[in-house]
C-alpha cells in the first residue's frame, strides 16, 4: 500500500472523474495519503467513537437499530453484532451484476468518501479497501435494490459483506467467496467496528461511480457526434456555411460555439458568404451544434455535480473526531447525481435521435443528393438484389426509440419507504443505470451512422463529386483508420460483428478527437 510510490493517494487533495475512470479500467495501484491532517482525522474519529461509547454508551446506528428502528436500544453485549446484521439483512440485491470494471469504480469511489475522514472508520478498514483494489479483489454487486437516498445501502452491503469474508468477489478471472480470495492473496477479513457497517453502506458510491463512467462516455460522444456530423455533411454535399464562425458569434453559448467551430474546421470552411445561393440543409445537419451543444454546455455543471459528490463525506452520522461532534443529517441523499444522470440521459438520447435522423437522410434517395439507395455500393445488375444499409437504418430506429423511451426522469419517482423514515428518496442509482443504457444505445446508433457516413464519402469520391485533397488531415486519418477494419458494403452481408467492433472502438475512445 504505502510502498506504491507511484500510486494515486487518497485522503488529501481532490479526486476527479478521470481518476475514477482510469482506476476502474486498469489495475492502477492506490494508496492512502501520509498527510498529517488526514492521519489525525482518522485517528481522532476512531478515538472519539471509542470514548463516546465508554462515557455515554449511546450513539445512533452504533447502539441503536437503523433508520426507523433508531428508537430500539441495543444491549451493549450485542452492539458488536449490529454491523454484521446490517450487511446481512441488506444482502437482498437483485438483477444483473455490475461488471468487474464497474465494481472497481464503486470500490474506489467509496474509498474517496471514507478517506475524507468524517466517517469514524479505522485504518484496518481503509487498508483492506486499498488492498482489495491493489489485488483486484472486486465485490460482485447486484444492480438493483437501491432507492439512492439511504445511500446505496443494498448494493454497498456487498462491499461490507466482502470485507468480512462473506460475499462473492471477482478474483483471478473467477467468482469466489471473498474469504477464499483474501486467503489466496494473503489478506485477512476484518471485523467491522461499531459504525463501520453504516459508514460503508450509508452513501452514494454506486450512483456516483456510475456517473463518473457515464460522464466520460458522454463527453466523448459529444465529440464523436460532432465528427459524424461533419462526415455526414460531406457525404450529403451539405452546406458548410451553416457552421460559420460569424454566424455563431451572435449566439453565445460557448459549448455550442465550440461544436460549430469543430465542424467548420472539419469541413475546411474558411470563407464567409456575402449572400449565399446554397440551400439550407435539414435540421439534423444545420442544427447539429445546437443539439450537441446542449450536452457540451452541460458538461461543466454535470462535472461539478459529480465531482462534488465524489469528494464528499456522504454517510450518516458524520463523525468529526477532532472537534468531537456526532452530526446527524442526510448526506446519503443522492439528489445531485439523480439530476445529473436524468439530465445527461436526456442530452445523450438527443444525440441518438440526431444520428438517427442523419442516417435516415443519407439512405434515402429523396434526401441524399444523389447517393445510391440505402448507400449500397453494388453496381450494375447487382443493384437489384442488394440492400446496403437498409436493415442497419431500421436498427437505428429501434435503438433510438429505446433510448428516447428511457429518458423518463427517475428522480421524480420518489417512494416513501422504510416505515416512512425514508419518505423522500433520490432514485439516483436508477437514473445512473438508465443513463448508462441510453449511452450504450446511443453509441450503437453512432457506430452505425459513422459507418454510413464513411461509406457515403467513399461513394461520393467514387462518383467524382468530392475531391479527396479537399479533406483535412484529421478527416483523412480517420477515414484511413476506419478503412482498416471496414470494407464498403456492396454485396449484402451480416454486419453485426462489424457494428460490435465499431461500438467497442467508440467505448475505447479509439479516435483522438479535437485534441
Ligand atoms: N440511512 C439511514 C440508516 C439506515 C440504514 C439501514 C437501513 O435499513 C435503514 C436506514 C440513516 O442514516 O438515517
Amino acid at each position: 500500500m504505502g510502498s506504491n510510490l507511484n500510486a494515486i493517494s487518497f485522503g488529501a487533495g481532490k479526486i476527479n472523474i478521470d481518476d475514477i475512470v482510469r482506476i476502474a479500467k486498469s489495475d492502477e495501484k492506490v494508496a492512502l495519503s501520509k498527510d498529517a491532517l488526514f492521519t489525525k482525522r482518522i485517528d481522532e474519529g476512531v478515538r472519539f467513537l471509542d470514548q463516546l461509547l465508554k462515557e455515554e454508551g449511546h450513539i445512533y446506528g452504533v447502539t441503536t437499530g437503523y433508520g426507523d428502528s433508531c428508537t430500539v436500544e441495543v444491549p451493549l453485549d450485542l452492539v458488536h453484532e449490529l454491523p454484521i446484521h446490517l450487511t446481512r439483512f441488506h444482502g437482498c440485491g437483485l438483477g444483473n451484476f455490475f461488471s468487474p470494471e464497474q465494481g472497481r469504480a464503486i470500490l474506489v469511489t467509496r474509498l474517496v468518501s471514507l478517506s475524507q475522514g468524517y466517517s469514524g472508520v479505522s485504518w484496518d478498514l481503509l487498508n483492506l479497501l486499498v488492498a482489495m483494489l491493489n489485488n483486484n479483489i472486486i465485490p460482485v454487486i447486484p444492480e438493483e435494490g437501491s432507492v439512492g437516498a439511504s445511500g446505496d445501502l443494498t448494493p454497498l452491503s456487498y462491499i461490507a459483506g466482502a470485507l468480512i469474508g462473506e460475499r462473492d468477489v471477482y478474483y483471478d478471472n473467477r467468482i469466489m467467496l471473498s474469504a477464499e480470495a483474501f486467503a489466496l492473496a494473503g489478506l485477512v477479513p476484518i471485523t467491522l467496528r461499531p459504525k463501520e457497517g453504516l459508514a460503508i453502506m450509508n452513501g452514494t458510491a454506486v450512483m456516483t461511480a456510475l456517473a463518473c463512467t457515464a460522464y466520460s462516455r458522454a463527453e466523448y460522444l459529444a465529440k464523436l457526434m460532432t465528427r459524424i456530423t461533419a462526415l455526414a455533411s460531406l457525404a450529403l454535399k451539405g452546406n458548410s456555411n451553416h457552421f460559420d464562425d460569424i454566424l455563431f458569434s451572435v449566439k453565445p453559448h460557448p459549448g455550442q460555439n465550440q461544436i460549430a467551430a469543430w465542424i467548420q474546421h472539419d469541413l475546411n470552411h474558411h470563407t464567409h458568404p456575402r449572400n449565399s445561393q446554397r440551400l439550407q440543409d435539414r435540421y439534423s445537419i444545420r442544427c447539429a451544434p445546437h443539439i450537441i451543444g446542449v450536452l457540451q454546455d452541460s458538461l461543466p455543471w454535470l462535472r461539478s455535480f459529480i465531482e462534488n459528490e465524489l469528494n464528499s463525506a456522504n454517510d450518516n452520522p458524520i463523525i468529526d473526531g477532532i472537534g468531537e461532534h456526532v452530526l446527524h443529517g442526510g448526506h446519503f441523499y443522492g439528489g445531485h447525481i439523480a439530476m445529473a444522470m436524468d439530465s445527461m440521459k436526456t442530452c445523450v438520447a438527443n444525440l441518438a435521435d440526431l444520428a438517427d435522423r442523419q442516417m435516415a437522410t443519407m439512405v434515402d434517395v429523396k434526401m441524399n443528393h444523389g447517393l445510391p439507395s440505402n448507400l449500397s455500393a453494388a453496381k450494375g445488375d447487382r443493384r437489384f438484389i442488394n440492400h446496403g444499409f437498409k436493415a442497419i437504418q431500421i436498427g437505428c430506429s429501434a435503438w433510438t426509440a429505446e433510448a428516447l423511451k428511457l429518458t423518463m426522469p427517475a428522480s421524480v419517482f420518489s417512494r416513501s419507504t422504510e416505515c416512512h423514515n425514508q419518505d423522500k428518496v433520490s432514485m439516483g442509482t436508477i437514473a445512473a443505470r438508465d443513463c448508462l443504457r441510453v449511452l450504450q444505445l446511443t453509441e450503437q446508433v453512432a457506430a452505425a451512422t459513422l459507418l454510413a457516413a464513411v461509406q457515403g464519402i467513399w461513394l461520393r469520391i467514387a462518383q467524382g463529386e468530392l475531391d479527396k485533397s479537399s479533406l483535412t488531415p484529421e478527416i483523412h486519418c480517420m477515414l484511413d483508420d476506419i478503412g482498416s477494419f471496414f470494407e464498403m458494403i456492396d454485396e449484402d452481408r451480416p454486419t453485426d460483428k462489424l457494428l460490435r467492433e465499431t461500438i467497442a472502438y467508440i467505448q475505447q475512445q479509439r479516435w483522438t478527437l479535437y485534441a
